[in-house]
């Protein structure tokens, strides 16, 4: 049998007492390629951001490579990709720098890097397409090419686990093939990645299992779904920048 990864067990979340997510349930196993869908605000930054104990549960329970949440503490093991790089205007940091930066929960801050750090590093450049780019500030490259900065900064600190909240929205072509093929080199090593997406493009034949949330809870797992104008399809209804929020009657029953 495979080992779960992550594991949600009746979770619910909400923020100031407005619930998102209720009993959901959901199971990750090693080597797996799950993409969260959904329509915008349904809660699939929600899920991950609770899988990863960066918002706090109402109810129910996560586990992490089989340990509760609250007691897990190997946060080497898992690399996280949030949905943007923020505004942080001005910051001056060289795209190396920034990958290096993925190094850090693995040496320790007072410990300068070594050959692995600095072979983790370029070998991550390289897997995104960005060697060429290393000594540039990251605030000239483009916005696709910034959103590799932060996953070949995830892929530096070579987790078992990739999160990645929709790390090809608004991305060029050129940067979602260079993602996809730096995604397949990581579960072909055997990772495991749980993915928000709102259009897969490139990403759809890696992807092992679509999970959708609608209306606080997850209405379909398995194979991912068709384009088609339905719920279950994320490109559908996606609005950026975020609508209103959801009518409060959803939350009624
Ligand atoms: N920090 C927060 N405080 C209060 N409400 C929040 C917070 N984060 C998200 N929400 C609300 O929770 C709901 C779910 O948001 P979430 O970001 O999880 O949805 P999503 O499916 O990832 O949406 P999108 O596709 O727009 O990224 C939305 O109504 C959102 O406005």
């Amino acid at each position: 049998m495979t080992a779960p990864v992550i594991t949600v067990t009746h979770g619910a979340v909400g923020y100031d007492g407005r619930p998102v997510l209720r009993d959901v349930s959901l199971t990750v196993t090693a080597g797996e390629v799950v993409a969260v869908l959904g329509a915008n605000g349904s809660g699939k930054s929600t899920l991950i951001r609770a899988v990863l104990g960066l918002v706090p549960l109402a109810a129910g329970s996560v586990e992490l490579f089989g340990t509760p949440l609250r007691r897990f503490r190997q946060w080497r093991r898992i690399g996280y990709v949030p949905q943007r790089l923020g505004a942080g205007g001005g910051v001056p940091a060289t795209v190396r720098e920034v990958v290096a930066s993925g190094r850090l929960a693995r040496r320790g801050v007072l410990r300068l890097p070594g050959r692995a750090d600095r072979e983790a590093v370029d070998a991550a450049l390289r897997a995104v397409g960005l060697a060429d780019r290393a000594a540039d500030p990251v605030a000239t490259l483009s916005g696709g090419q910034q959103q590799r900065t932060l996953i070949a900064r995830a892929l530096a600190g070579r987790p078992e686990l990739l999160v990645l909240d929709e790390p090809t929205a608004g991305v060029d072509a050129a940067s979602q093939e260079a993602f996809a093929t730096a995604l397949r080199d990581f579960v072909a090593d055997g990772g495991t990645v749980l993915l928000v997406a709102h259009e897969l493009g490139p990403l759809r034949p890696l992807i092992s299992r679509a999970v959708v949330v609608h209306q606080g809870g997850i209405c379909h797992d398995g194979a991912v779904p068709e384009p088609a104008g339905h719920h279950a399809e994320p490109d559908h209804d996606h609005v950026h920048p975020h609508g209103p929020d959801e009518p409060a009657g959803l939350w009624s029953s």
